[in-house]
């Protein structure tokens, strides 16, 4: 066979020999890049394996506040710090760490937050656990004494730390309710143990400072309802000239203390954005057994008259923001109140579907009772829905087909569920705890599996905010 080469085969050769070139050198070039991202990755960690944990535990954004302050003190006293959320420890990591201080808080009733369950059942429910011999540990609890289990998931945290050979550097505190006196006490110890002027660093954002805040207007949403009222609550920020407006995100809360209890703050899901000029609370009214109004709501639905001011606090709660799940699909799901922080979430992505920002569509299953005197935010919902943003919108209401929540509704559903996560949505679910919060959770472990229910969440893609 001859090999008669023509002028522009050899050329064609030739140029289909330097792109292979440029090919190989190309992929050489990303190999080297990889290399040395990983070899600065391992350096800073090496760097930073004499640093002092700050791990913390957090629900609803108290103990990762305490936390981010902890560190922000210590780093100014000059010390070397690693600022990390407890899930996102590995067993190695701390086994190899000398100190760790953890702040922890407990929800449900006596549960770990969270994003603390991939280090429960990653670490401390693990077959081999780590030995903890050469760690010293502080640990300040978080929680609240009208709950039967105070503080549970801090002292069991503590007591696992112990089992494991871990050295408490200090007995555990508690903190009930934010009580001041004790987070004192922890800067305190820390500052005697460590031998750090802990004192002289500035305050951060655990210490914020509350805003007065005007009531503009509450309307009842609900007349006629078998529920407790339920007002639509809209304050404006009574803020200094020249000073900021107080800013948040879809997600976040707000503390209220009321004028004669304002020791023990409460919290409430925000149901508006910045943009909307006012903050928006969507307050129930609660009775004890003697039919008298818990202070906050006494406040809040009653007392208060428009035009009034009431001192507030924003609460970053950064474990139900939309962060990272900026560009998935969402599926709300909530009863009563809980609309508050998922309207807000509907709000934002209003803005981000408006502004072509995002394609990704939403659906919504909320429970309330009568579809005839409980359909808040009708006109709004319809909007979103017909401008394609709401893809479904599922409204379950119990007193009109009995028994029906919204739990079911998310059974029946099943499949179109299981399709949207196949797609990458996140779930985000708010209102109550016991009946929804806990009902929806056992669905999803029963249909997910505990495996399946642990990688949605250490993923970032099942986020709640039950009360
Ligand atoms: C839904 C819910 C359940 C809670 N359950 C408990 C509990 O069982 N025991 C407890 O001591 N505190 C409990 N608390 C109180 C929190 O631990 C306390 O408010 C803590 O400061 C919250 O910190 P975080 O924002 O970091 O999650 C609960 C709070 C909420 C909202």
């Amino acid at each position: 066979m001859s090999l008669l080469l023509s002028a522009p085969r050899v050329s064609a050769a030739l140029l289909l020999l330097a792109a292979y070139g440029a090919g190989c050198a190309w992929l050489w070039w990303r190999h080297r890049q990889a290399l040395s991202a990983e070899a600065g990755r391992l350096a800073a960690e090496g760097a930073q394996a004499g640093a002092l944990l700050v791990l913390h535990a957090s629900q609803t954004g108290q103990a990762q506040a305490l936390a981010e302050e902890t560190a922000q003190r210590l780093r100014a006293a000059g010390r070397a710090v690693r600022l990390m959320p407890l899930g996102k420890v590995e067993a190695g990591t701390l086994a190899q760490a000398r100190q760790a201080l953890i702040i922890a808080s407990t929800t449900g009733e006596g549960d770990a937050p969270d994003s603390a369950l991939p280090f429960v059942s990653g670490c401390m429910q693990a077959q081999e656990p780590p030995s903890l011999a050469g760690l010293q540990t502080a640990v300040l609890a978080l929680g609240d004494r009208r709950y039967q289990a105070f503080c549970a998931f801090g002292l069991s945290l503590a007591q696992w730390l112990r089992s494991r050979g871990a050295q408490p550097l200090f007995e555990m505190l508690q903190v009930d309710c934010g009580d001041a006196r004790v987070i004192d006490q922890w800067w305190r110890q820390l500052a005697e143990v460590l031998q750090d002027p802990l004192h002289e660093a500035p305050a951060a954002k655990a210490t914020a400072s509350t805003t007065r805040w005007v009531l503009q207007e509450r309307r009842c949403l609900n007349p006629g309802s078998q529920g407790a009222p339920l007002h639509l609550l809209r304050f404006v920020a009574e803020a200094a000239p020249g000073q900021a407006l107080p800013l948040w995100q879809a997600g976040d809360l707000v503390q209220v203390f009321p004028p004669d209890d304002v020791q023990r703050p409460r919290s409430y899901s925000i149901a508006s954005l910045p943009a909307d000029g006012a903050l928006e609370l969507l307050v129930r009214e609660r009775r004890d057994e003697q039919g008298a109004l818990g202070a906050a709501s006494a406040w809040l639905c009653q007392r208060l008259e428009v035009g009034q001011a009431l001192d507030m606090r924003l609460q970053a709660h950064e474990g139900f923001r939309q962060s990272g799940n900026e560009e998935r699909a969402l599926i709300l799901i909530g009863n009563g109140t809980g609309l508050a922080g998922l309207r807000a979430h509907l709000k934002r992505r209003a803005e981000q579907w408006r502004a072509g920002r995002t394609a990704a569509p939403v659906w919504l299953l909320h429970g309330e009772r009568q579809a005839r005197h409980d359909t808040h935010f009708d006109e709004e919902l319809q909007t979103w829905h017909r401008e394609g943003l709401l893809a479904h919108v599922d409204r379950v209401y119990s007193r009109d087909l009995p028994g029906r929540h919204v739990q079911q509704q998310l059974q029946d559903e099943w499949q179109r569920l299981r399709e949207w996560l196949a797609r990458g949505a996140a779930i985000y679910v708010c209102g109550s705890l016991q009946g929804m919060g806990q009902a929806v959770d056992r669905l999803l472990r029963e249909q997910l599996g505990e495996a399946g229910l642990q990688a949605l969440i250490a993923s970032g893609r099942y986020r709640r905010d039950v009360y």
